[in-house]
């Protein structure tokens, strides 16, 4: 054996997990001391099931309920993969003619592939940028307990849904940002309902096998379908080494998703972030701020010794036709003016003048359905403004107590309230509205928008949403509840105090509808007054148009 070929063998011989190592040891001259080998285990991550990789473990069961197959079929020998070389090698392969079969909710293709180690065998591939019904070459590159990571290589057969002549951006295939450029509009909105049924199946099972849930509605387009984004967060890597100084400028743009070589009209260098001047999904504005950043930061490079986000938060003036204005601090070109953009608003004597913000605790202005909304540029703010208008007018029109007699008090309680957005532009329908926040900065905001916006029946507190009910006094059965929690969902302390509480309505808002569906689930099912409720309507919204994300507002009411 040459040496070379000394230096490929595997670093350890291939024991399975949990065999007897004695059995490899067997014979007297093996009693004496062996040179200690590290075996690499595999270990698995907590993860919360609402997240990607928790939803992702339904999706497996689903295409797996499919093939009438169980995990056993499509398991693979990690402490091999790990521990042996040549297996690595036999693992992460190419391989063609994978048939595309589900689109998880994470926007990626999932398909069953031949398994490398057992004829009988199948594994199960997860394909970004892959679409249902797209026959494809895929390079498996990362390997799991019960399923493979792939980058899509080619599409042979395209899928009916796939349309690559819809593509907008010359990065799409390998910008983590967006998943479906290349699928109609009318398309995604309904990938978009599917995830919403999915996540409604997956965690709510209860509710779904025992037809509770109200057929989904179909999901509310976003009036802009690019250059809606109001936020976007470029960001660089600086590699971590003593006294580095950069000698060239680094990447500024956005994550990558693997090396997918598919798109073959153009070329999209490697790197794990992608060198982007131009994100077709974010405003006009925060692409002139985009450019202006990327010029300062040609020249400022060295300075930095570690990477950073660099913020762009569009900030809106209200201006009225004619009137001389002063703008604020903002991005601002090379020859350091600052840089806007005027729209006019239909029927209206004002115009809208929007710059770029960069800095997080600058304070910044939307614009919404004729209210203004103040809040600090790094906080929390839909960002979409375009559907805003459509999304708190259906909030609003949730909101509604059935059988209400003319003149009766009605009352709203915005949990989660952030700086107002649901309790101002739903407050003209209500006696009171009582908005509860945990970000004390973002209540001083909610407080000054209500003042801005003339709004005298609101009130804001500090506190977290699971301690609210205490303190607040109106009537339940005169009362509304929006719900708009984080991406994690409400805790089971809440939505025991929300059904003791015994509200006439609620609202739930969620960008996590898995979470969402579980909350729904676990409120009617197992809080003590949850079994009087009933999910009215569930109907999502798509907030960004060329992504998988979607938003979904669930209505439960009081049964008769
Ligand atoms: C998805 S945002 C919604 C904000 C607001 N409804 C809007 O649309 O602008 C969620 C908000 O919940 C707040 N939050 C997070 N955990 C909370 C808790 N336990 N109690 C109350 N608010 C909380 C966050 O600070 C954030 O402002």
């Amino acid at each position: 054996m040459s040496a070379t070929e000394e230096k490929k063998r595997p670093i350890t011989p291939p024991i399975e997990e949990g065999e007897n190592k004695k059995q490899h040891t067997g014979g007297k001259e093996q009693q004496k001391k062996q040179p200690k080998v590290h075996r690499r285990k595999y270990k698995a991550k907590d993860i919360d099931q609402t997240s990607p990789m928790g939803v992702l473990q339904f999706e497996i069961d689903a295409i797996l309920n499919e093939h009438n197959l169980v995990k056993d079929d499509v398991s693979n020998n990690m402490s091999l993969i790990l521990n042996d070389e040549s297996a690595q090698q036999k693992y992460h392969r190419v391989v063609s003619d994978v048939k595309i079969e589900l689109l998880t909710s994470n926007g990626e293709g999932l398909a069953l592939i031949p398994h490398p180690d057992e004829s009988k065998k199948n594994q199960v591939c997860i394909v970004p940028f892959g679409l249902p019904g797209d026959i494809v070459t895929v390079k498996v590159f990362k390997s799991h307990p019960l399923y493979v990571e792939s980058d899509l290589v080619s599409v042979e057969t395209e899928a009916s849904v796939r349309d690559n002549s819809l593509i907008n951006c010359s990065y799409f295939g390998k910008c983590s940002g967006c998943q479906y450029q290349n699928v109609e509009y009318e398309q995604q909105l309904k990938f978009k309902r599917e995830t919403i049924v999915n996540a409604y199946k997956f965690f709510a099972p209860v509710l779904n096998n025992n037809n509770r849930l109200p057929e989904i509605r179909d999901t509310e387009p976003s009036p802009l379908k690019y250059r809606y984004r109001t936020k976007l967060t470029p960001h660089f890597n600086v590699p971590y080494k003593k006294n580095f100084v950069l000698e060239t400028r680094p990447n500024l743009g956005f994550g990558s998703k693997g090396r997918p070589t598919w798109r073959k009209d153009v070329e999209i260098p490697d790197g794990s972030i992608l060198d982007i001047e131009e994100c077709t999904i974010g405003t006009p504005i925060i692409n002139i701020g985009m450019k202006n950043e990327r010029a300062r930061f040609e020249q400022e490079f060295k300075k930095y010794k570690k990477g950073a986000t660099i913020l762009l938060r569009e900030d809106t003036n209200v201006v009225n036709n004619g009137e001389d204005f002063e703008l604020k601090e903002a991005s601002t070109d090379v020859e350091g003016k600052i840089s806007s953009v005027e729209v006019n608003i239909e029927g209206e004597n004002k115009k809208l003048v929007k710059t770029c913000v960069t800095k997080s605790r600058q304070i910044v202005t939307e614009y919404v359905n004729g209210y203004t909304f103040e809040f600090s540029a790094g906080e929390f703010f839909q960002n979409n403004n375009s559907i805003l208008p459509a999304v708190t007018n259906y909030v609003k029109s949730n909101l509604a107590i059935p059988n209400s007699k003319e003149g009766e008090p009605n009352y709203l309680v915005d949990a989660y309230c952030g700086s107002g957005l649901f309790s101002i532009t739903c407050s003209d329908n209500v006696s009171k509205v009582i908005g509860v926040e945990v970000s004390a900065d973002s209540v001083k905001f909610a407080e000054r928008n209500a003042k801005n916006n003339n709004i005298e029946n609101a009130l804001f507190l500090v506190g977290k949403a699971e301690q609210i009910f205490g303190s607040i006094d109106t009537p339940s059965n005169r009362t509304s509840v929006i719900l708009d929690p984080p991406r994690k969902g409400c805790d089971e302390v809440f939505l025991n105090q929300l059904s003791d509480y015994h509200p006439a309505k609620i609202v739930y808002i969620s960008c996590n509808v898995h979470s969402q569906a579980r909350d729904v689930e676990w409120f009617i099912n197992n809080t003590e007054n949850g079994k009087d409720y009933y999910v009215e309507s569930i109907k999502g919204f798509d907030f960004f148009p060329q992504t998988h994300h979607v938003e979904s507002v669930a209505v439960l009411a009081l049964k008769n």
